[in-house]
């Protein structure tokens, strides 16, 4: 491939490359790149995004310009953003009542815009819309080609609009779901069709996995092309996308016999048995397969078939969004050609995203529940598919608070307990009917495997009666000689896998916080203190083993602070604070609820709480240092753009050893063709761009807007922000990338931060949803 037949860098979001001269230590990146050069501008697939108004106007600036590794063409920090009209703001309603601010929006301005998101909802799904034919290339009878999957990825990547995103996602499924002849998850390409765009193969607890490291793929399309290694490489510099490298590489290979076209149901089997190969020579047959795949590639397939390998579409295809396109198009499938006024029809398609976004935080397993949508509909939906021991839910998250003042804000007047927050791993364990015990982790991991003993003490806590449950709990180290609770790092120290009853040193005491499901029964809806009760009646403490998170129902500030110390005093992190009573105390799969608080000891001087963030590069060492990396370049997530975004550099807080370990542990992760491209860079430099896989918690002493990094950018001011002092506290391999603090988390902290001691801003800004 020559760069003349190399299509125009466009800005598309996974390309929004922001740049501005480092403060630090690096030179201004002006110089750069200027505009578009001619060749560039010309070329038109895929589609650019029109310069345009953005329906998020405070949290996503539209792009500079188009950029080239990092090396983008103008700062939109230079740029105040524009705000956006009314007409623009198609995007979910809630959203926009959020960015306005809790606070300051009146009753009646809320309504307009409610009524004005719903008009705009139910527009985009017209009856005309509903009754569209299917796709041209799809046959009546046949297998979903995977062009035409391929064709409405295209759309989304071309796209930052929610709404838009929606209505194409939406769209796409219900021509399948229309076509549905079954229900039976193993044939249905609906089922198959959902997978691809989440690029997931089976539920998450399942742990079959795509994320196929660069060289391996780099090696496949080469022999698949017929292209030098080196070559391939230096594409990749120019494009920071393999996906789009593979696609312009395919073009030059003459092809002697033209393979079957890709099919939605092949290409996700191919993609099963290469995630499940293993052992002998599994990459030459990983890169068999791939071979295969990349040969019957036609169009822009090749793109995405890399993508998906590479364990990310970055097409800004949020889950929440699929959730959301599933239920509307069951729900259009299921009205057919009704007659039915745009208020109706807004009202059926809320309830049912409602109805769906529920069983999916209860029950997140696509298996069942696309086949119940199409047997049932939404309707039908929760009486099939309901909190399953065996199934682990997402569990409930807490936001952080920086004083006691703060949690009396929030709590006072209301029923509240807290109790210790106690400093291991989250354990979600289930009993099923069957008598068999599962542990799952923070992330849904299944953890059976690691804490068998845990699986043999269980029985042990469960008084008689008890047939099945869910409890949700704290694993920590113990000391059985002391009696002592042991840090977090006893507990990570301990293998993975194939753990040995008989070999393990560090003991794990359970100590269970919540029970969410009693024979046979969800508990979900019921009130705390109900929950509470029923798990102290069931369950018994085990010496060593077993106990009742510790908890005292004090109130006052001066309980608060005693029980406090004394948590810390025990070993403990601090405390979680939660409502006891009403409806507001149910318990809340997936969310980060403002019902949990938590009130941590150490790091009640800084910002509240720690972040956790990628490492997506480093700096070599100077010194000592010099044979391995000196500091690492680390970001945070955004769940909406599926882009990581720079937050900070950070050089202190590493022993010798660290550096050594963590040098050996990153190395195998560096990219040769420099970074991807859904890192949004700004100005940081480093030498060297990993893979990113690796999440470390950091503490700061504070956060500011910055010139350099992204982090965030959008949200609070067109900048991002950074964090100062950044300090190393632990790896935590319990979080992937897309687990990282997010953008949204980080601007609560600046902003909580702004704001008085004891003053937060409340909402719900980085829940699932
Ligand atoms: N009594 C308790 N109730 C609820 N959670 C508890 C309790 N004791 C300990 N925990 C742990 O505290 C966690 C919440 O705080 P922590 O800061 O450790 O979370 P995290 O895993 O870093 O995630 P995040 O920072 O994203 O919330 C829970 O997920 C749980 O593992
Ligand atoms: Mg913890
Ligand atoms: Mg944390």
């Amino acid at each position: 491939m020559s760069d003349v037949d190399s299509p125009v860098k466009v800005p598309t979001k996974a390309r929004r490359r922001i740049v501005e001269s480092d403060d630090e230590d690096e030179a201004p990146a002006s110089k750069a790149g200027a505009s578009p050069s001619k060749k560039e501008a010309k070329v038109s697939s895929p589609p650019a995004k029109k310069p345009k108004i953005e329906e998020k106007p405070a949290k996503k600036p539209a792009p500079a310009g188009p950029s080239k590794n990092g090396k983008p063409l103008a700062s939109i920090f230079a740029k105040p953003v524009p705000k956006a009209k009314e007409e623009d703001t198609d995007d979910y309603k809630d959203r926009a009542v959020e960015e306005e601010g809790e606070d300051e929006i009146s009753d009646e301005e809320e309504q307009e815009q409610e009524e004005k998101a719903a008009v705009k909802l139910a527009s985009i799904f017209t009856k005309d819309y509903r009754s569209a034919p299917p796709d041209k290339a799809w046959k009546e009878g046949e297998p979903l080609p995977y062009s035409v999957l391929v064709t409405a990825f295209e759309k989304i990547e071309a796209t930052t609009k929610r709404l838009e995103i929606l209505g194409i996602l939406t769209r796409f499924l219900l021509m399948v779901a229309k076509r549905e002849k079954t229900t039976d998850a193993k044939s249905s390409n609906l089922l198959k069709a959902v997978y691809l765009c989440i690029n997931r193969l089976c539920p998450d607890y399942e742990g079959t996995e795509l994320g196929i490291g660069e060289s391996l793929l780099v090696k496949a399309i080469a022999e698949s092309t017929g292209r030098n290694i080196a070559k391939i490489k230096e594409d990749l510099r120019k494009e920071g996308d393999l996906g789009k490298v593979a696609m312009l590489s395919r073009n030059t290979q003459p092809t002697m016999f033209k393979p079957k076209p890709l099919t939605v149901p092949s290409v996700f089997q191919s993609l099963t048995d290469i995630a499940k190969t293993s052992g002998n020579n599994s990459q030459t047959r990983k890169v068999g397969i791939i071979k295969k795949l990349l040969a019957a590639c036609q169009g822009n397939e090749a793109k995405f078939i890399i993508r998906s390998l590479e364990g990310k579409l970055r097409i800004g295809l949020a889950e929440r969004s699929l959730v959301v396109a599933l239920a509307h198009a069951i729900v259009l499938k299921n009205l057919g050609d009704k007659k039915i006024s745009p208020e109706m029809l807004t009202q059926k398609l809320e309830e049912g995203a409602e109805i769906v976004k529920g069983v999916y935080s209860e029950l997140p397993n696509y298996d069942l529940i696309v086949p119940a949508l199409l047997e049932a509909g939404v309707e039908g939906l929760r009486e099939r598919c309901k909190l399953t021991p065996g199934v682990p839910l997402k569990p409930m998250l807490a936001k952080p608070t920086k004083a006691i003042g703060e949690v009396l804000d929030r709590f006072e007047g209301k029923e509240f307990t807290c109790e210790y927050k106690y400093d291991g791993e989250r354990a979600q364990v289930h009993l099923l009917e069957d008598g068999s015990i599962a542990v799952f982790s923070r992330n849904s991991e299944n953890m059976s495997a690691k804490y068998p003993d845990l699986v043999e003490q269980i029985p042990r806590c469960i008084k008689p009666g008890v047939k099945s449950f869910v409890i949700d709990s704290e694993a920590v180290a113990f000391d059985l000689e002391t009696k002592k609770l042991l840090p977090f790092q006893d507990l990570s120290r301990r293998k993975r896998k194939d753990v040995r009853t008989e070999d393990i040193t560090v003991r794990v005491h359970l100590f269970a916080f919540d029970l969410l499901y009693l024979n046979g029964e969800s508990l979900l809806h019921m009130e705390l203190r109900e929950r509470r009760n029923l798990l102290l009646e069931h369950f018994q403490p085990v010496e060593g083993e077993f106990g009742f998170a510790k908890s005292s129902d004090g109130t006052s500030s001066e309980d608060i602070a005693a029980f406090l110390e004394e948590s810390v005093k025990d070993g403990c992190e601090g405390l979680m604070v939660k409502l006891l009573a009403t409806e507001a105390s149910n318990y809340e799969p997936s969310r980060r609820s403002i019902n949990w608080l938590k009130l941590k000891k150490d790091y009640l001087s800084g910002v509240g709480d720690s972040l956790d963030l990628v490492v997506v590069g480093a700096y070599y060492g100077k010194g000592k240092r010099t044979n391995v990396y000196g500091a690492f370049l680390l970001a945070c997530y955004d769940p909406d753009s599926e882009n990581l975004q720079t937050i900070c550099k950070i050089g202190t807080g590493f022993s010798e050893e660290k550096l050594a370990e963590f040098y050996n542990e990153l190395h195998p992760l560096e990219l040769s063709g420099g970074p991807r491209n859904d890192i949004e860079i700004g100005g940081a430099k480093p030498d060297v761009w990993f893979e990113p896989k690796v999440v470390w918690e950091v503490l700061t002493a504070d956060l500011s807007l910055s010139p350099v990094y992204t982090a965030a950018h959008g949200i609070v001011e067109s900048r991002g922000i950074s964090l100062r002092f950044p300090r190393f506290i632990k790896v935590r391999d319990d979080k992937g990338p897309d687990e990282a603090t997010s953008a949204e988390q980080v601007a609560e902290f600046y902003q909580r931060q702004a704001t008085a001691a004891g003053k937060s801003r409340g909402g719900n800004v980085d829940d699932f949803w």
